[in-house]
């Protein structure tokens, strides 16, 4: 049987929501993490539990055929591999940040000084396209001290919420790049494996669907139902059913919970009543 093997962060911030997304998908994993590898009882594949950071060079030896690692860490030390669906979560930047005191008035600032980063070739390519040669200084991690303790002028890191850089007296400056989960292929993947892999995203693709949509239901009066109806584009279009009480009808059909808070106004403007909201569990189109 061809089982895909596929790596997943061993702790972490995306240990969790990786397999929490697999679980969605409908796929069992039999053991915990303690055993870094586990099997799952009812698909063909294997999770083995890597360190993220480590994940692009066993991409790219083949040793695993898929993974969920971070975007960012494709860009610093795997480009040559391919991402087949960004997965929606661990959303986070890769930011330059300096001293809320330093006078800051674009990147030619940092020509020359000494940056502390763990993520050396996102920075130097970042500041060659712009001209700056910079000094930099590979640390794997508590980055954010480093211009306190009089190791750096300027510090290359994840953002996120941005309150590790507040704490450390320090204010982002430029955003270098745009980052979540990704499900990330091998190029060495063999083509038995790869229809395994292509089942496996069919899934992931159903439960993130679902994850961003809502299913909706609403009365309307019948005299507003043309107006409502072009407020909510459905998956073909909403279902109209005739409610007990004359003259109205209820509403359902699915929509982007951003779209929902969009309307959501209009739709209570055109008479719109007894709005419910329900959670989707897969959404196969
Ligand atoms: N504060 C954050 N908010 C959102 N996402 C984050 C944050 N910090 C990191 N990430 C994302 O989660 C990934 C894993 O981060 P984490 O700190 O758990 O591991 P790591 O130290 O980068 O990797 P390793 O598994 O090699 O130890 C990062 O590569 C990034 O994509
Ligand atoms: O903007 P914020 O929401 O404060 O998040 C950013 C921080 O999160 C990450 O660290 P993490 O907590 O993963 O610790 P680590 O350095 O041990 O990986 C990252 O390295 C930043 O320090
Ligand atoms: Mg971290």
């Amino acid at each position: 049987m061809n089982r895909i093997r596929i790596a997943v962060q061993k702790s972490g911030r995306l240990h969790d929501d990786s397999l929490k997304l697999l679980k969605d998908a409908g796929i069992s994993i039999d053991n915990g993490r303690e055993q870094l590898k586990a099997t799952s009882g009812n698909f063909p594949l294997e999770v083995f539990y890597l360190r993220n950071g480590d994940i692009p060079q066993y991409l790219r030896d083949g040793v695993v055929d898929a993974a969920i690692i971070g975007e960012n860490v494709l860009v610093e030390k795997g480009e040559d591999i391919i991402v087949a669906e960004k997965l929606g979560f661990s959303k986070c930047r890769v930011s330059l940040a300096v001293p809320k005191s330093a006078k800051y008035s674009g990147v030619e600032d940092l020509q020359g000084a000494r940056i502390a980063t763990s993520y050396p070739n996102t920075v130097r390519d970042y500041l060659s396209k712009k001209g700056v040669t910079a000094d930099l200084h590979i640390i794997n991690g508590s980055v954010e001290i480093a211009p306190n303790i009089g190791l750096a002028d300027a510090i290359c890191d994840i953002v996120s919420s941005g309150s590790t850089l507040f704490k450390n007296n320090l204010k982002e400056v430029e955003v270098m790049l745009k980052s979540e989960a990704v499900l990330a292929v091998s190029p060495e993947i063999s083509s038995e494996r790869k229809e395994v892999l292509e089942k496996l995203q069919f899934r992931i693709k159903a439960v993130l669907r679902a994850r961003s949509s809502k299913y909706i239901l609403m009365n309307v009066p019948n005299s507003k139902l043309d107006a409502v109806v072009k407020l909510l584009p459905g998956m073909r279009s909403p279902t109209v059913l005739p409610l007990a009480e004359e003259g109205w009808s209820s509403l359902h059909t699915v929509i982007s919970e951003e779209r929902f808070w969009e309307v959501i106004d209009e739709l209570k403007q055109n008479g719109a009543e007894g709005i419910l909201v329900a959670p989707i569990e897969k959404m196969v189109l």
